[in-house]
Order: structure tokens, then sequence, then C-alpha cells
């Protein structure tokens, strides 16, 4: 399913990164851009943002030995009755092969000041939005649609196109268009059809506003998040393309895209040896010069640590999206001894399900509602993988209810077992009265 990663020199020479900072995504903004771009959600916060100006120079280009892209891909496909989900999967992969092709592009292109795809503009609610997101929607959605031509296709999607369709959206409606011709036509190397002309501006448009379906109880539909992590992806750093198949009100299938995860040595994979409940894989990215080929994928497994003190526990970089002491509150209440690993977007969720990591908090403010497309891929890939996710009352999240996770209880909790689950779930209910969320 899907945490898609890019192998660094670095990563080749040494394996995984020991540490959190090694996390951070290998290409960093230069500071003097960033600053001048006009969405202050954009500007880093804690981040070091100056790359050293050798570890831009050095990163590796597309195609060269040294870069490895991987993704993994979970499914729940395992369940008993279920249908064959078989053909969707193999779809959702591709076309989520081809959204990271389109977003590596365009986060490259982050790093070129004024560059026509390489600004940062911001929404309504302040938050960040590139060409990748608008890109990434209407290409998933005209590939989407290209390959269940016989089906009505269903989308629920984070991107609208009002920027893109109001009058100052010229320039950047050109540049989506010129993104998303630049990756269709490369899409018969991921066993997908590209357009017979390229698109146009009318065109992208429909298919990014097709992906309005507000879900519900009933059917099928797709849930997008184009760019999960926008913060991250406009700062170099992680960031995740999440796709996931739900039928009524279960999610099927997911599939994540994750550009910048770096890959552990296949030997260390040998810890993660329980057998989980489902089916999670991951498998290389193609890069540039390669083509899909499904013999590269490997099944991943969530951790067998069960100890607080041996466990790591991660959660957002910001702490506007989760309250960073309630989590430190809780890490010391049940042991957890290791430094908060702090990952932007469902990158998070590939962690656990890899076995990186044991443990996801997310524990938003109050009034805050969280939307299906931050954690539909993420969740069903954990729980493929073996691992347990429940909101804080240690109930399923819903996927049934709209756009929204409506009901949830207080957070979001995902472990690698039940054990450490039941201790953290534990723990909430211990200390909620006294917190000040
Ligand atoms: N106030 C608030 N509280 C909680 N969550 C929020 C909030 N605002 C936004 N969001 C959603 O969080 C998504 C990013 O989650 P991350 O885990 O990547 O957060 S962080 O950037 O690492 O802090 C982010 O997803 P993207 O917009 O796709 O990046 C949002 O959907
Ligand atoms: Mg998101």
């Amino acid at each position: 399913m899907g945490c898609s990663l890019r192998l660094s020199a670095w990563a080749a020479a040494g394996g995984f990164p020991p540490s959190p900072s090694d996390w951070r995504g290998r290409r960093r903004l230069h500071r003097a851009p960033l600053a001048r771009r006009r969405c202050s959600a954009g500007a880093p916060s804690s981040t070091p943002l100056a790359a050293p100006p050798s570890l831009v120079a050095s990163r590796p280009r597309a195609g060269t030995e040294h870069e490895w892209l991987w993704d993994c891909r979970g499914g729940g496909i395992g369940g008993g009755g279920r249908r064959d989900y078989s053909k969707e999967m193999e779809v959702a992969v591709r076309v989520v092969q081809a959204a990271c092709t389109l977003c590596q592009r365009v986060q490259d292109s982050l790093l070129v000041p004024y560059s026509g795809s390489g600004s940062v503009h911001c929404k309504l609610d302040r938050s960040p939005v590139t060409v990748a997101d608008w890109g990434v929607q209407a290409i998933v959605s005209w590939l989407l649609s290209d390959c269940f031509q016989d089906e009505h296709v269903s989308i629920v999607a984070e991107e609208d196109d009002q920027t893109l369709s109001s009058s100052n959206g010229a320039a950047l409606l050109d540049s989506v268009v010129a993104a998303v011709n630049g990756c269709l036509i490369e899409a018969p190397k991921y066993g997908l059809r590209s357009p017979e002309k390229e698109l146009g501006a009318h065109d992208i448009l429909q298919a990014i506003r097709k992906c309005s379906s507000t879900g519900g109880p009933k059917g099928r539909f797709w849930v997008l998040d184009p760019v999960d992590g926008t913060l991250g992806f406009v700062r170099g750093d992680q960031y995740a393309i999440a796709l996931a198949l739900i039928e009524d009100g279960e999610v099927v299938l997911g599939v994540l895209g994750c550009p910048n995860y770096p890959m552990k040595r296949s030997g260390s994979t040998t810890t993660n040896d329980i057998t989980g409940c489902g089916q999670a894989w991951m498998q290389p990215l193609v890069h540039d010069f390669g083509k899909l080929n499904w013999r590269n994928s490997r099944e991943i497994h969530v951790s067998t640590v069960s100890d607080p003190v041996s466990a790591t526990f991660c959660e957002p970089v910001e702490k506007a999206n989760s309250s960073h002491s309630f989590t430190a509150g809780l890490a010391h209440s049940v042991g957890l001894r290791k430094q908060p690993l702090r990952v932007y977007s469902m990158v998070k969720y590939a962690a656990i399900a890899r076995g990186d990591a044991e443990i996801f908090m997310k524990f938003a403010k109050a009034g805050y509602k969280e939307k299906i497309w931050d954690h539909a891929a993420g969740v069903v890939i954990i729980q493929e993988a073996g691992g347990v996710i429940t909101d804080a009352g240690g109930r399923p999240l819903d996927f049934s209810r709209g756009v929204f996770l409506e009901g949830l209880d207080r957070g979001i909790i995902a472990c690698s077992g039940a054990l450490l689950h039941h201790r953290i779930t534990g723990a909430v209910d211990a200390s909620w009265n006294s917190s000040t969320l």
C-alpha cells in the first residue's frame, strides 16, 4: 500500500537513518525565496531551512544508481466474504506512482525561485497549496475515470478549483496544465493510458471539479489527499500522496506514495516478523528512467516492540495540529523514553506500518474536525500490517459519515500492537480531565 521512499545517496551508504532529524526531506529550500512567498503558513518555523549548498548540489539526480524510490501499499482485501479488489488496487498503485512523479518535479521546482510551478499559494484558511495539489488531483481524477470507464467514478478530495478559475488564477492554471500534461504523457510507463491529445485548461478544471463527492455510508467512492502534509512539501520535507477506496462506509484499500521517506536496508526488516492480519506491501517508486515492476514488492509488518521503554512515538510537526504538551504527558505516564518523532503527513502511518515506529498520536484542538482524506489510506495500511488504530475512546474511525470523521472521541491513537494501544488509551482517560485541550 503505500509509502514510497526516496533513498538518498546518504541513506544508500548508511542504511536507515538513526535519528528523527534524518527523516527530514533531503531537499531543503533556501530561505530567501521562501520568505518572499505570499503564504505565511508556508514559511518555516522550527525546521531549519537553509540548505547547505553541498546538500543541494550533491542531491542525486533521478535515475542515478543512488536513487531508489519505494512505496508501500496495503489493503483491506483479506476479510472474509469481501469482493476482490485486485483491479482497483493495481490501478490505484499505478495512479499514485504517476502522481509521485508530478510531485517530485514540483518539489524540485520549489528550489528554483520564481519558476512557474514553484510558487506557494494560500488557501482561505491560510494553509499552503501548490501546483502539485491541483495537478495530482487532476491526474488522479482523469486516470481513475479513464481506467473505470464503465463505472461512475466518485471521488472525495481536498482541493477545489476556485483559485484556478478566478480571474487571478490564469498563470497558475497554465502551470497546472503544463505539470499535468508533462506527467500524463508518461502514463504508459506506469501501465496507464495517456490522453489522445494534451488536456486543456477546461479539461483540467473539470477533472478537479469532478472530485466533489461528499462520501457517506452507501456506495463506493475514492478518497484522495493529493498532497498530504503540504507544509512538509513546501519545506522540501516529507509529504504523502494518499488514495483510498471506501465501500459502504469501510476503507477497502489504500495507497500512500511517500517520495522522500528513506529506505532502510532490507536486512533490518527481519526484526518485523509478526504476521499481520492482512496484506500490506511496499515497492519501489518508478524513477525517471524506470518502468513499474511488480516483482519488487515486499510485504511489510508492524514492529514487535511492546515495551514502552523501547518504543518510538510519532506525531505531527506543528503543535497547532496536535498538542505536543498533552502527548508529552501521556508519553511520560506510560514510560516512553525516546524523543517524539515529528514528521509531516501520513508518512507517520507508513512508519508504523513498516515497523519504524510503534505509536502515533494526534490530539487536535477542540472544535477541529478531522477529514477522511487525511487518514483513510494510512488507517487501512496500518491495520493490514497488523497494527491497531482507533480514536482515543478505543472506537474505530468512522469513514461513513461524509467528509469528516464525525464522532471522533478526543484524538487518534495508532499502535503496533494491542498492549501499547491499551496503555495509551488508559493514560488518556486518566489525564484528559486535567488537560487544557
Ligand atoms: N488545526 C488543525 N488541527 C489538526 N489538523 C489540522 C489542522 N489544520 C489542518 N490540519 C490537517 O492536518 C494535516 C497535516 O497533518 P500533519 O500530520 O502533516 O501535520 S504537521 O504538518 O506535521 O503538523 C493537514 O493536511 P494537509 O492539508 O493535506 O497538509 C490538514 O488536513
Ligand atoms: Mg492532508
